[in-house]
């Protein structure tokens, strides 16, 4: 059904194209037009371009929320007749008159931007800076005298770790300064803590090695958790007599590494979902069992960026291997063939950054890339801090990042 056009001569409807027809065809409105010259359709679903009108009925601007409950989004997603719908070419503009009579305006350049899923800042991998050893020489520190949310967040999203210097060396400091920061995001290892490797009576310990001194080898924390911790926070508040360093590894520069030498073993970490379980008691998890199931150890957005990484090979959980063929048994072989791999450039010294934690300097890491790890070390090792909320600090971040930021400094 071809719609009605009011057709101005010689204006473009969008910069650079040139309109060639449309109509109505299976509830979408077909747009046909030349880009520089090349021919091209846009299929927009009538219930999509409904769905997307911004009228005072349909959109709440306020609060930049849609009015509609979506219960008969599709049955008033129809049109009675073609000239129901008018391209205004004068002013880039789309009209259409519902069968409720309700009447939509849309600028096309906006439907055509809104149709795509557009990369912003927090889907678009330029905003991290991968590094290695040799790309990284030192994680990026700021006093916490001239600290401010700006060149907090930068750092923190571009290298995915950031030091904060110049904090007093006592738990209530660092919990002061993280609280001044980003919402904490708690767990049942609670909102702050206080930790070390012999626990005293205020200063809980858990079943986890990290309340122990051995080495811990590079790992993100929570695997267990649905809602992984989104960030990090350690201070040493008491180094250990020797050892007790900090290991970091950027895992999105290994899994990138993984994409280029075996893009076979990259596509079967992010295809493969393995379970993470955190047990205390006993029987092991009568008394805390935490579980995650089902995640891969790389996660992708629609771009095919890398959103996550899972990587803690001490916290899995069994992982299934009922195989009733060869076949699937030769998959479960690949997996940990693809694990290995991906291990292995997560542990080469060419791909971490040693640091020593000091009283006074606190470390703040994204926990959805930078693997963090720990040297065996000899004598009493107090540390404190606390996991904090990705998403509230991600929705802080990305004013900066965009540079739309309103926030004063
Ligand atoms: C709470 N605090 C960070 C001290 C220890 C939590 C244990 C972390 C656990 N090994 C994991 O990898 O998730
Ligand atoms: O003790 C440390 O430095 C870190 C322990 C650890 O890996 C953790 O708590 O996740």
């Amino acid at each position: 059904m071809i719609v009605q056009r009011r057709l101005v001569s010689g204006f473009t409807w969008v910069t650079g194209w040139n309109l060639k027809n449309i109509r109505s065809k299976n509830d979408c409105l077909e747009i046909r037009y030349e880009n520089e010259g090349n021919p091209s359709k846009l299929i927009m679903p009538f219930v999509w371009l409904r769905d997307h009108c911004t009228s005072q009925k349909l959109y709440h601007l306020p609060t930049n929320q849609r009015k509609s409950n979506c219960c008969d989004i599709t049955s008033l997603s129809k049109i009675k007749h073609s000239n129901q719908v008018i391209i205004d070419e004068a002013t880039n503009s789309l009209q259409i008159v519902w069968i409720d009579g309700h009447q939509s305006k849309f600028k096309i350049g906006n439907i055509i931007r809104e149709g795509k899923v557009e990369k912003n800042v927090s889907n678009d991998n330029k905003i991290y800076e991968l590094w290695n050893s040799k790309s990284l020489k030192d994680v990026p520190r700021i006093s916490k005298s001239t600290l401010s949310l700006q060149s907090f967040s930068k750092n923190l999203v571009k290298y995915g770790v950031i030091i904060v210097d110049g904090v007093e060396g006592t738990s209530e400091a660092t919990e002061k300064l993280c609280q001044s920061l980003v919402p904490v995001h708690d767990t049942f290892f609670g909102q702050f803590w206080v930790f070390s490797n012999s626990a005293t009576n205020d200063e809980p310990a858990y079943e986890d090695t990290a309340y122990g001194s051995d080495e811990i080898g590079p790992h993100t924390d929570g695997t267990y958790f649905d809602q992984t911790p989104g960030i990090q926070v350690f201070h040493c508040l008491t180094p250990a007599k020797t050892g007790g360093d900090t290991v970091l590894v950027d895992s999105f520069y290994c899994a990138e590494k993984l994409r280029n030498e075996s893009p076979e073993d990259f596509e079967i970490l992010c295809n493969t979902k393995i379970s993470h379980h955190y047990l205390e008691g006993s029987p092991p998890g009568s008394s805390i069992h935490s579980v995650s199931l089902e995640k891969p150890v790389i996660e992708r957005n629609s771009f095919g960026n890398i959103t996550q990484i899972r990587f803690n090979p001490y916290d899995r959980a069994p992982f299934s291997c009922l195989n009733s063929s060869e076949a699937s048994a030769a998959e479960t072989i690949k997996f940990y063939e693809a694990y290995e791999k991906f291990s292995k450039i997560c542990h080469n010294p060419d791909n971490s950054i040693e640091i020593s934690l000091r009283p006074g300097s606190v470390i703040f890491i994204d926990n959805f890339r930078i693997l963090h790890s720990r040297t065996s070390f000899q004598g009493y090792r107090q540390m404190c801090g606390c996991y904090l909320s990705r998403d509230n600090f991600m929705a802080k971040a990305i004013p900066f990042l965009s540079g739309k930021s309103q926030t004063s400094l």
